[in-house]
Order: C-alpha cells, then sequence, then structure tokens
C-alpha cells in the first residue's frame, strides 16, 4: 500500500468466482485517491489533498481522532459523497463521475458495514441478509446456496429466525457483515465495525474480516479501538484534521 489489502464460506465455487474475476488484475490498484479534497456544503473540511493506494488483496485500517474524515473517506470510496476535488478510483472506476445504474453496479462489488448495523427491524436475520440478494435479482436457489455458508461463517445459524431486536449488539453487529459480505463482493468497508463491541466480540468481528482478506477481499476498516490494531496487527494509515499519515 501506499499512502499510497474469497470470501466468506459462501463455498469454494464462490472464493473461487470472486478470485477468478480478479485474476490478471491483481496488480493493478483496488483503490486509488489523488488528490482528493471534500468540503462539505456548510464549509467542514471531509478531506485534504488525500492521497491513498490500497492494493487487491490488502487488509488496512484508517485511524484518527473523531471529526477527521475517517467516515468521510469511506463514503467517498462507495459514492454516497463526492469529492469537491481529485480522483476516487475503485474497481477502475471513476467513483466521483458514476450515476444511476452505473453506481448502483459498482456498489454490488462493495461490501459496506455500519457502525450502528442499519438492520431492517421487522425484518428476520435471514431476511436481512437475503434482502440485499433479492434486490440485486438473484435467483431464490442462489439466494439459499449463499444464505447458510454466510450464516455460519458470522455464528449465526441459530438466529436465522430472530429479529435484530432480540439480538446481543455483537450479533446485530455480525448480522450486519453477513449482509455485506453474502454478494461475495471484491471490496469491503468497515465504519468502526467494532466501536459498540466488548472485547470478545471486537475479536469475533476481526476474525471474520480476516478470514475473508484470506479469501482474497480487499478490506479497509476505521477504527478508534487500538486493541482492535494490536490484535490485528495490520497497515495502519492516519487521517488528522482531513490528512491522511501513514504508520
Ligand atoms: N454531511 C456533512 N455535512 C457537513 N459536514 C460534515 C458532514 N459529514 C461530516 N462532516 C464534517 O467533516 C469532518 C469529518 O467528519 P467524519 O464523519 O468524516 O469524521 P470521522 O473521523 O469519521 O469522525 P468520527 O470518528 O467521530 O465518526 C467533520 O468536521 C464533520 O463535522
Amino acid at each position: 500500500m501506499t499512502t499510497t489489502s474469497g470470501h466468506p464460506g459462501i463455498g469454494k465455487n464462490h472464493q473461487h468466482q470472486a478470485l477468478d474475476a480478479d485474476a490478471g488484475d491483481e496488480l493493478r490498484g483496488m483503490v486509488k485517491l489523488r488528490s482528493v479534497k471534500k468540503i462539505y456544503p456548510n464549509g467542514s473540511c471531509g478531506l485534504l489533498d488525500v492521497n491513498l493506494e490500497v492494493k487487491r488483496g490488502d487488509f488496512i485500517f484508517v485511524t484518527g481522532p473523531s471529526g477527521s474524515g475517517k467516515s468521510t473517506l469511506l463514503k467517498l470510496l462507495y459514492g454516497e459523497e463526492r469529492p469537491t476535488d481529485g480522483e476516487v478510483i475503485v474497481d477502475n472506476c471513476n467513483v466521483g463521475q458514476l450515476r444511476g445504474h452505473k453506481l448502483s453496479l459498482l456498489r454490488r462489488r462493495i461490501g459496506v458495514v455500519f457502525q450502528d448495523y442499519k438492520l431492517i427491524p421487522r425484518r428476520t436475520v435471514t431476511e436481512n441478509i437475503s434482502f440485499v440478494l433479492w434486490a440485486q435479482g438473484f435467483t431464490h436457489k442462489e439466494i439459499e446456496r449463499r444464505l447458510v455458508p454466510t450464516l455460519k461463517l458470522v455464528g449465526l445459524q441459530h438466529k436465522a429466525s430472530c429479529f435484530p431486536e432480540e439480538l446481543s449488539g455483537g450479533e446485530q453487529q455480525r448480522v450486519s457483515l453477513a449482509r455485506a459480505i453474502v454478494g461475495t463482493p471484491p471490496l469491503l468497508l468497515a465504519d468502526e465495525p467494532t466501536g459498540n463491541l466488548d472485547p470478545d466480540n471486537s475479536a469475533s468481528v476481526l476474525k471474520i474480516l480476516q478470514k475473508l482478506n484470506n479469501f482474497g477481499a480487499t478490506v479497509i476498516v476505521t477504527t478508534h479501538d487500538e486493541r482492535l490494531l494490536r490484535m490485528a496487527n495490520k497497515t495502519v494509515v492516519q487521517l488528522r484534521d482531513g490528512q491522511l499519515f501513514q504508520g
């Protein structure tokens, strides 16, 4: 990486699909930010002249104080925000210029895990996870085929019929992880995925992220969690006042 990292245990076929799609691409970057600046309409500075390159298969942490621009960086990567200046390239697409269907297509290749889970309250664990696939037009059979191994990977087979309110915070976070990975995206973004979790639950989330990375997914995680950084022992970049520093 310069400041310039398979997949869910969804079965070997899927791992291979994910990896095959990347075959021959591996030397190309998954994420490239060139002189990226983000100033919000109210004048707040999100990012200032950020350059970052993340290669396929990398696993990096982005850390930094509250308000330093961590969420802004992830939002630019999945196109929720557009840069004021500079280029945001994800999987060879210039995200800032994508609109409508093209942006939706890119987003299918990006799994996002939010700190506040964003689960649908009146839907079961199974429904929350399958919804993404259903929305993408997967067949019922394909959804079934992916569901069980994904539930297994996050350790929630026994909670498949529960509603979010019947789950602990750690379990809800694992449902949100399952939802992000069930489509086998080559890029996984996680915004403070252990922000609300105790050390045991944080460790299990980290294990799942590492497993996905071992299967070939590129993983970018924002965190304040020093314990998580020590446990993971991966590349860390720091944001301070919208500027990026290595290590
Ligand atoms: N939608 C928005 N409109 C205006 N300003 C915003 C918006 N989103 C973020 N900001 C500002 O941009 C800066 C960076 O915010 P960001 O949420 O990226 O920080 P962060 O590092 O993720 O913080 P935290 O760790 O508290 O989540 C902050 O000054 C924030 O107030």
